[in-house]
């Protein structure tokens, strides 16, 4: 469990990003969501320790990301960041997986094994002797989630997945979401991308100002005002409103409830 109490996050300019969050998450999928500013990205760090509270605490399975080194809590929270390229930096797929296993000091069996099995979790099984600057968008994305799978953590943070992906892409990175969500891990899910949202989203929290001003279903969520969010519905649920019927979350919901199940 993640467990975030009165959280406060004032930068040394006095900005204050981050204004008395609660929050908690389980094995889930949770999109965090809100305008450009609104607070996402500081509220993301404190959850493997990047950033310290100002005020208020963050529990990440009980451990105080006060009383824990990054290295220690990113073995329970790992971060993909937005534009993976950036982060590899090896001449293969295997070495880039491998890195962060072999700081663990475990031993070159135990890394082979971990990297075989956080790259077959992404689907990227035969691409070991590749250079990852060699990948696709899609692939360079779940590399990058290998590269953090392989550490083992329960939870995943996932900012901004499927951004600048064209759909083939985009699809291949939300299957492997969804196997990792069955597989139990608890996913935190930056986006503005508000399709993704309905199609993978258990939960939405909605960020304004620093502050959490949303905490609950998707159809609940979708049912706010989110022009004052400067967020959009998606196209399916602007269709099925103007049909006429309820919240649906894909295009065969919407088939369904317009011409029933015979069909
Ligand atoms: N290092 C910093 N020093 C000062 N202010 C910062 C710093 N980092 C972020 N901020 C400010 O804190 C606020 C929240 O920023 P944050 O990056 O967390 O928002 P965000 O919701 O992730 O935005 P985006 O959707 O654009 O990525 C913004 O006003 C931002 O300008």
């Amino acid at each position: 469990m993640i467990e975030v109490k009165n959280l406060w996050h004032i930068y040394e300019n006095k900005k204050e990003a981050l204004r008395g969050i609660d929050f908690k998450m389980g094995e889930e999928i949770a999109a965090l969501v809100g305008p450009n500013g609104s607070g996402k990205t500081t509220f993301a760090k404190h959850l493997n320790g990047l950033l310290k509270p100002t005020r208020g605490e963050v529990l990440v399975d009980g451990m105080r990301t006060t009383e824990h080194t990054v290295a220690e809590l990113s073995m329970v929270v790992g971060y993909v960041f937005q534009n993976p390229e950036h982060m590899f930096f090896e001449e293969n797929v295997f070495n880039e997986v491998a890195f962060g296993p072999k700081n663990l000091g475990l031993s070159e069996s135990e890394v082979e094994e971990r990297v075989r099995w956080a790259l077959e979790s992404v689907n990227l099984q035969e691409y070991d002797d590749r250079t990852p600057y060699s990948l696709s968008g899609g692939e360079k994305q779940r590399l990058a989630i290998a590269c953090v799978l392989a550490m083992k953590p329960k939870y995943l943070i996932l900012d901004e997945p499927t951004t600048g992906l064209d759909a083939r892409s985009s699809r291949s990175v939300v299957k492997v979401i969804k196997k990792l969500r069955e597989e139990g891990h608890g996913i935190l899910l930056i986006t503005h991308d508000m399709e993704l949202v309905l199609e993978l989203a258990e939960r939405v929290v909605l960020l304004n100002d620093g502050r959490k001003v949303f905490d609950g279903s998707v159809e609940e969520f979708f049912s706010l005002p989110l022009h004052d969010y400067r967020l959009e519905k998606p196209e399916l649920l602007r269709v099925s409103e103007r049909l006429g019927v309820g919240f649906v979350k894909s295009v065969s919901d919407l088939v369904r409830a317009i011409v029933g199940d015979g069909v």
